[in-house]
């Protein structure tokens, strides 16, 4: 179906249809002229936005629409998540070719729900525009932290433990297995992780709370661009130089194992592929061990790959002694 056989309104109603039914928080939620939210006492809210745009985050061949509706959330709630806040409620703006079927906006919004099922995340409105250009979907997401606890990128300490949650270089896998793999054998526990990886990322938000609580947590951000580039974010608002040793980075052995057959290095992807939203961060070194004893408890995987030294920069040191400078490469929108 076209959407002009519906109109804007037409439209709005049958996606709105799909998302779960608000909680307490949302006084006033879709239909006003703006929505009204509550937030609990002793905490303060936490924003983020991003975009994503058809043929640089996604085309139709790369994901199906469902888990377009999933990851268009997800990439903001591991924002939240890497602050050490609880998602609340989302905004999201289309702008829609006006060619684009509604029952692919429809499959969108299934994925959006599923991912506020999941999260515990209300959709509380958003504006629908035509456009002549790409498909763009928009979600500005707010959260809640507690008073004066939010994790920051900017307080990492000499001293400190370099971790990252999960593990990384999945998504780019997926993405390379997607574009270049289906001659290969490959088999299916494998593409399905990679898929899963790049297409359905579960951003950290657990992991992101129990950081927070433990109080050993120094600093935090979550892996969107690749851990080079976002490494060198904390190093860079904190003041400091980031040691990492390259074969202590968590890979699974799905992204190892594809890595072999494409004749590829799997710590490329892991440091420059980015879509990971894993958490990567610091520890106090004092608290370390309690950290990872909670984790394991949790059944949350976190890995310790580096230490935090005087200085700027990130170094990724070798099994062989060897050091490297890396550089803040990694997925940027207006690199040559
Ligand atoms: N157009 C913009 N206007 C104002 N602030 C922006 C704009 N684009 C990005 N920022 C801010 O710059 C910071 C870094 O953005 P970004 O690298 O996209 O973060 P992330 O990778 O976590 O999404 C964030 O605080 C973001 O809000
Ligand atoms: C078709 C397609 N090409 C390339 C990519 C890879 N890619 C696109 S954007 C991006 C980085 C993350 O997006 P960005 O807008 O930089 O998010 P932010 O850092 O603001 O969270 C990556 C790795 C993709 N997902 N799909
Ligand atoms: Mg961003
Ligand atoms: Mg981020
Ligand atoms: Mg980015």
């Amino acid at each position: 179906m076209r959407i002009h056989e519906i109109g804007e309104f037409g439209l709005i109603d049958r996606l709105t249809q799909r998302l779960q039914p608000p909680d307490t928080s949302v006084i006033v939620g879709i239909g006003d002229d703006a929505a009204v939210t509550a937030y609990a006492p002793g905490h303060h809210v936490v924003t983020t936005t991003d975009m994503l745009v058809e043929g640089v985050h996604f085309r139709t061949d790369t994901i199906d629409d469902r888990s377009l509706g999933y990851k268009s959330l997800a990439v903001s709630i591991s924002d939240i998540a890497a602050m050490g806040g609880r998602p609340r409620h989302a905004v999201i703006s289309l702008a829609l070719p006006v060619a684009i079927d509604v029952e692919r906006l429809e499959a969108l919004y299934e994925g959006v729900r599923d991912v506020c099922v999941a999260y515990d995340t209300h959709v509380i409105g958003g504006d629908v525009v035509k456009t002549d250009g790409p498909f763009v979907i928009s979600v500005t997401l707010l959260g809640e932290v507690e008073t004066g606890r939010a994790l920051l990128r900017s307080t990492a300490r000499p001293g400190d433990l370099v971790f990252v949650t999960g593990t990384v270089g999945g998504s780019a896998a997926g993405l390379d297995y997607i574009e270049h793999g289906k001659g290969l054998d490959v088999s299916p526990d494998t593409s399905d992780h990679l898929l899963r990886c790049h297409q359905r990322p579960e951003p950290q938000v657990r992991a992101g709370r129990w950081l927070l609580a433990s109080g050993g947590c120094t600093s935090a951000n979550d892996v969107s661009d690749g851990l080079a580039s976002e490494l060198n974010e904390i190093a860079k608002m904190s003041g400091v130089r980031l040691v990492v040793q390259a074969e202590q980075i968590p890979m699974h052995h799905a992204a190892v194992s594809y890595a072999k057959q494409r004749g590829r290095d799997p710590l490329d992807w892991a440091l420059f592929g980015g879509e990971d939203y894993q958490l990567v961060g610091t520890l106090d070194p004092a608290k370390a061990g309690d950290v990872q004893n909670l984790f394991a408890k949790e059944g949350l995987p976190l890995t310790i790959i580096g230490r935090v030294v005087e200085g700027r920069g990130v170094t990724l040191a070798a099994p062989d002694g060897g050091e490297r400078e890396i550089s803040p490469k990694g997925y940027n929108h207006f690199a040559e």
